[in-house]
């Protein structure tokens, strides 16, 4: 199976910077990153992935002061770029979004990472959900959901050409001929679409992958027809197995429309886990964090994803019908899942405390979370699983420590590297030159 693990600084749970073993300074430490990857790097992770948005929040401060997701953080190319440095194997990750860059930009960075890092670039195609970073980018908000995905589909094609601007060898750096390239083996972009025109081309050979790994993690209907025709890699949330079968099943069966064969894509279940020796200590870690959530932040984090105002609303009652919205814009998986919980008559306090974006914490001991995974593994519900630590480093290392050695003598995970690149250690085929 296919380990990821995606990167937050002090922990993917709210709270995480607050416990007294986090490290406050992390998310400006490179020091701090290089030893996590290299942790990462031991405990046989196929990637290191580091999520993004590109905007730092300006209103409701006082609730944003107390929850620094993604608040003081590296931009997530450069990151990677020096994690290559102080890795060998590890696939490094990282997010941009098509709503808002150009694809020549996002072509020459992640082609230039998978050669700085010798194959192990994978970029994160996301349309981004946050109105902060619109306004960074000349908007006053994001485009419809559906106008966003139809822009990403474009983007993707684009970039995918620019990628091809070059055959596999067409740099001779021939002193003899004086040929630095050959000249047949140039096939120039000529894009003109709705939304982009590039006619040109990438002034970067083609990339020890042929091309990077195409990450997607939409989960809306829209979404999950994107990831079939373009992803390779897809994170998926869904809290049950059953929810997990299905999920994989559409997916699958929706890459045949596009002519792709089902093992093109690798679904990456997300698995939110905290291991420990009992199963009562992991569930003491947990709710030593649970309670260290402030309901300011608890509100805000459920708020933002319902695409409501939850200010002044009593903590112990259910939010009232009529401050949900009747559909979404911003992340509508996500959106539907709250629903689904609202409708289950939580109140307000019961639903952030539970709100975990369509996951669940797994908190047990090294069996039960190796039974878990390969309980998903074997019964058709994922290729592996995008893993996230509520606190980091000591999370990621009590994984490694005690739950990887057991996958490994059920054979589930691998004890040595197959390869250099990405492509090779999660079992992904190297796509061939498409002329254009
Ligand atoms: C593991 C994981 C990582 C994600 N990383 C990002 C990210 O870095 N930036 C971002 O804007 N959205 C990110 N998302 C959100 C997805 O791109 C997507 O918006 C979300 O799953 C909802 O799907 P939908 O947009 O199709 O409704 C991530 C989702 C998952 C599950």
């Amino acid at each position: 199976m296919a380990l990821a693990t995606l990167v937050h600084p002090t922990g993917s749970h709210p709270a995480s910077w607050l416990h007294p073993s986090a490290y406050p300074g992390a998310s400006m430490d490179i020091g701090y990153y290089r030893d996590m990857a290299r942790l990462a790097e031991r405990g046989m992770f196929d990637l290191f992935f580091i999520a993004d948005t590109p905007a730092a929040r300006t209103s409701q401060l006082e609730a944003y002061a107390r929850f620094p997701l993604f608040m003081n953080v590296f931009e997530p190319l450069t990151l990677l770029a020096a994690l290559a440095g102080a890795t060998t194997y590890i696939g490094l990750g990282g997010t941009a979004s098509t709503s808002f860059f150009e694809p020549y930009n996002v072509a020459r960075q992640f082609a230039s990472l998978d050669h700085i890092s010798g194959g192990r670039a994978a970029w994160n195609v996301v349309t981004s959900a946050n109105d902060f970073a619109a306004r960074n980018f000349g908007l006053d908000r994001l485009p419809p959901h559906g106008d966003r995905y139809e822009r990403a589909r474009e983007f993707v094609d684009v970039v995918r050409k620019l990628w091809d601007t070059w055959e596999d060898g067409a740099f001779l750096r021939d002193r003899e001929s004086g040929l630095f390239f050959d000249p047949a083996k140039q096939h120039p972009v000529a894009h003109e679409g709705r939304h982009f025109r590039v006619n040109g081309a990438l002034n970067i050979e083609r990339v020890p992958q042929g091309q990077p790994v195409i990450i997607q993690a939409g989960a809306s209907d829209t979404g999950r027809e994107f990831a079939a025709e373009t992803a390779e890699l897809v994170f998926a949330s869904d809290s049950t197995l059953e929810a997990g079968q299905r999920f994989y099943a559409d997916l699958k069966g929706r890459m045949a429309r596009h002519g792709r064969p089902p093992e093109a894509l690798k679904v990456l279940a997300g698995l939110p886990a905290i291991v420990a020796d009992s199963e009562q200590e992991a569930e003491d870690t947990y709710q030593t964090l649970q309670a260290l959530i402030h309901p300011d932040v608890g509100r805000m984090r459920l708020g933002m994803d319902l695409e409501a105002d939850l200010s002044g609303l009593p903590l112990d009652e259910p939010i009232p019908p009529e401050r949900i919205p009747a559909s979404a814009n911003l992340h509508k998986a996500y959106f539907e899942h709250i629903l689904g919980m609202i409708r289950e008559g939580l109140t307000l306090r019961q639903l952030y405390m539970r709100y975990e974006r369509g996951n669940r914490t797994i908190r047990g001991t090294p069996k039960q979370v190796a039974d878990h995974m390969e309980e998903w593994f074997t019964s058709g519900a994922a290729d592996g699983f995008m893993l996230t630590f509520s606190l980091l480093p000591r999370g990621m290392a009590d994984f490694i420590e005690k739950v990887v050695p057991e996958l490994q003598r059920r054979g589930l995970v691998k004890r040595e590297w197959r390869g250099r690149t990405l492509r090779e250690n999660v079992g992904l085929e190297r796509p061939g030159h498409r002329r254009q």
